[in-house]
């Protein structure tokens, strides 16, 4: 059989090792490293990965020092009793042939905990804390810790050490004069700037000897303003491969940056251009990363020369067997990560365990698994969208006689929706997924086929995933022919005029929004944006002429006037994704979208909608009002099935009608089936 991706599985040689793919694991703090029984999870997390073919694992961030944490308690490497307990993690990798770096990420001013330490007492916009500015002493401290962290990782077993130079934490905010105002020889000039980075990979070298990796990540595009210009960033990459990096990683946009840089509507392999041009500066191999999630996306990027290796973070979270189903010409079998962050980087911030949308079992390795049943049952699944489908599968895999009826006339649900939201596209790749599990663990599929209770009555178990109907929220004049579900406009695609209000401002509300704000036929199935669109909207400049890869904005183009409206008082959209959530509401204010908040809707009429905020009352005069009002639970069949003798379970929408949350319908189909 003919190699599929001969670049990206090609070896590459280090010199005193060599790796036998280009595919890094990118890191991922999972927050296993602070749960108690933690690193035994780890342990069998990175296991799995490693099993999965990938060529080198980087861990999340590890912390030099306390005060280095991201959070207060955050894990840290500083003494041999806490570098041991990370043996079980290298053992772990190391059996399954893997090779293992270590992150050391110091915070700086980024910290949550109130020891914060930073070049100079300047508070990130993101922190509620203003960091201690280091005297010198302290900063030659600092540098011992990261050089005795490196001796300790190496220690316990690791195959070398990531150092965290990029996303604007402590090494970057000592680079850039946005947060080095010191006067000493840590600030000033560029030189001195950067001396702290040098020093630190200078000296880990020094103490961990040559035949130890020490990848630096380099912050390639700061995206903030004062950061790095582009010469600046190659003076650095420069002077860091002299200093003893072995490889380089370049990162992308600090986190304060207001640049969307790893969302589900950043295109695939956006920056990796960007990293083309750092590399040919260097002579050691260069990593790019953000946006590769399937094998052909980092083929191509390698095959162009923008990189020796492609980092993938996420996508590991999704499928740990992604390299082995590259290399044996099986892609059509990868669980494509879709970039939403909704189990990953959101679960990051709020302090829960890191999992992953469309695989609930990242970092759940060792209490969720799909054994085989011990007696074959026949199940029924009624609906295929995200939970029956999770659920069909999983029980299939396990050895049951599945059926799996679906009332439209393909598989997917509310997913064939939400995948012509711009910046969704990638939710079809979840559809392309369970279709390829399904024919594989032979489900049958009855598309086009409205299930009766009377069709349930036969089957040993049932599972019922009829998913939601639309709220119609009790408006006076709700039936006046302006008004539209959004059903009518995302499925049903019923025109629609050039003034629009929408009520209900959550998540489907934002997405319609998003929808009837976008240039061209809305009536295409996908509709991704360019790279040359998205750098234009949101302001980077990648031919690198203005420092930190900023330029202003261009102004977008939108086909309608669009209000979004709810009811509640507090900030529109306050209820989207942690780390997504800005980004939603940047994106219609970019398309001029009206956000009101507090709205009671007095009525509607042919001259439009009529509603009271505080004590005043106003028209919208408004071509179509499309009702965006939440959704109710689809349990008729469920409430039939009650009066007979068949065990019926309940998952998804159908359970508990939240609006996007395929998050908890693909758990819960998951862990039923797996019980079952
Ligand atoms: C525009 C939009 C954007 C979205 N974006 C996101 C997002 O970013 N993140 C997120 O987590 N979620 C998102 N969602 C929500 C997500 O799609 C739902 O949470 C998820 O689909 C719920 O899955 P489910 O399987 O419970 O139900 P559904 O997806 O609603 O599927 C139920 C299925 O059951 C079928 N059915 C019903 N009755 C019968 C019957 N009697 N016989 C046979 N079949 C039947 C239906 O035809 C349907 O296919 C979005 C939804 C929309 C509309
Ligand atoms: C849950 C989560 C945790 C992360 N933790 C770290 C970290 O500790 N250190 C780091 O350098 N990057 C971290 N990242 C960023 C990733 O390394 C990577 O740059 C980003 O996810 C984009 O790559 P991807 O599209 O391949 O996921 C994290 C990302 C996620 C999703
Ligand atoms: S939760 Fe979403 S973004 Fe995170 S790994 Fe899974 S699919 Fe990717």
């Amino acid at each position: 059989m003919s190699q599929a991706y001969p670049h990206l599985l090609a070896p590459l040689d280090l010199g005193f090792t060599t790796l036998k793919n280009r595919v890094l694991m990118g890191s991922m703090h999972t927050n296993l490293e602070e749960h108690a029984g933690g690193f035994s999870r780890l342990a069998a997390f990175y296991a799995e990965r490693a099993r999965g073919g990938v060529g080198l694992i980087v861990t999340g961030g590890i912390a030099p020092n306390e005060e280095g944490g991201v959070f207060m308690g955050s894990a840290k490497m500083t003494t041999a009793e806490e570098a041991q307990q990370h043996r079980e993690i290298t053992d772990a990798v190391h059996a399954e042939d893997g090779k293992i770096c270590m992150q050391i990420l110091h915070a700086g001013r980024y910290a949550y905990n109130q020891n914060l330490v930073a070049p100079s007492a300047i508070q990130a916009p993101i922190n509620p804390f203003t960091p201690k500015e280091l005297n010198g002493e302290e900063v030659e401290a600092q540098i011992d810790d990261y050089v005795r962290c490196a001796t300790l990782a190496r220690e316990a077993g690791y195959d070398g050490v990531e150092i965290m130079g990029s996303e604007g934490y402590f090494i970057n905010q000592f680079i850039v004069s946005r947060t080095n105002k010191r006067t000493d020889e840590w600030g000033g000039s560029f030189e001195n700037r950067i001396r702290l980075p040098i020093e630190i990979v200078r000296r880990v070298r020094e103490a961990v000897g040559p035949d130890f990796i020490i990848i630096y990540r380099l912050s390639m595009l700061d995206l903030v303003e004062d950061g790095s210009t582009f010469e600046e960033v190659i003076t650095l990459g420069k002077a860091i491969e002299e200093a003893g990096a072995t490889i380089i990683n370049t990162g992308i946009g600090w986190h304060e940056a207001r640049v969307p840089t790893i969302a589900t509507s950043v295109p695939r392999a956006a920056f990796t251009e960007i990293t083309a041009k750092v590399k040919q500066h260097l002579t050691v191999p260069v990593v790019t990363s953000n946006r590769i999630n399937m094998p052909a996306v980092g083929e191509e990027v390698l095959a162009s020369g923008h990189a020796d290796m492609v980092s993938m973070a996420r996508p590991f979270l999704a499928d740990a067997e992604f390299v082995n189903k590259a290399a044996q010409n099986r892609a059509d079998e990868i669980n494509t990560c879709i970039g939403c962050n909704q189990a990953c980087l959101d679960h990051t911030f709020e302090l829960k365990l890191t999992s992953c949308l469309v695989n609930p079992r990242a970092c759940h390795e060792t209490e969720l698994n799909y054994q085989p049943a011990a007696a074959r049952k026949t199940i029924a699944v009624v609906g295929a969208g995200p939970a029956g489908l999770a659920a069909a599968t999983v029980a299939a895999e396990r050895g049951h006689k599945v059926t799996l009826f679906e009332a439209d006339g393909k598989i997917g649900g509310q997913f064939n929706i939400a995948k012509q939201i711009p910046g969704k596209a990638e939710f079809e790749e979840t559809l392309r997924y369970f279709k390829r599990r399904l024919e594989i663990t032979g489900v049958t599929v009855k598309l086009n086929t409205r299930a009766s209770a009377a069709d349930l009555e036969a089957f040993d178990e049932v599972v019922i995933a009829t998913g939601i109907e639309p709220r119609t929220p009790p408006i006076p004049g709700i039936e006046n022919e302006k008004v539209l579900s959004y059903l009518d406009v995302l499925k049903h695609k019923k025109p629609v005029g050039k003034r629009v209000a929408i009520i209900g401002a959550g998540g489907i509300g934002f997405d319609t929004a998003e929808y009837l704000t976008h240039e061209g036929d809305n009536s295409q199935e996908l509709i991704a944006s360019s790279k040359q669109e998205f750098f234009d909207e949101w302001g980077v400049d990648i031919q690198l002429e203005n420092r930190a890869g900023l330029k202003k904005a261009a102004p977008v183009a939108t086909p309608r006037q669009v209000t979004l409206l709810q009811r509640k008082a507090s900030k529109v959209g306050a209820g989207l994704g942690k780390t997504t959530g800005w980004i939603h509401r940047t994106s219609l204010k970019h398309r001029d979208v009206q956000m009101i908040a507090g709205a009671s809707y007095e009525k509607i009429d042919d001259q439009g909608l009529h509603i009271r905020v505080g004590d005043e009352q106003h028209l919208l005069e408004v071509d179509n009002i499309v009702i965006c009002a939440g959704q109710e639970p689809a349990r008729e069949l469920y409430e039939a099935l009650q009066a007979g003798s068949v065990k019926v379970h309940l998952i998804g929408g159908a359970d508990e009608a939240a609006e996007l949350d395929a998050k908890r319908a693909i758990d819960q189909g998951s862990r039923l089936a797996a019980e079952i």
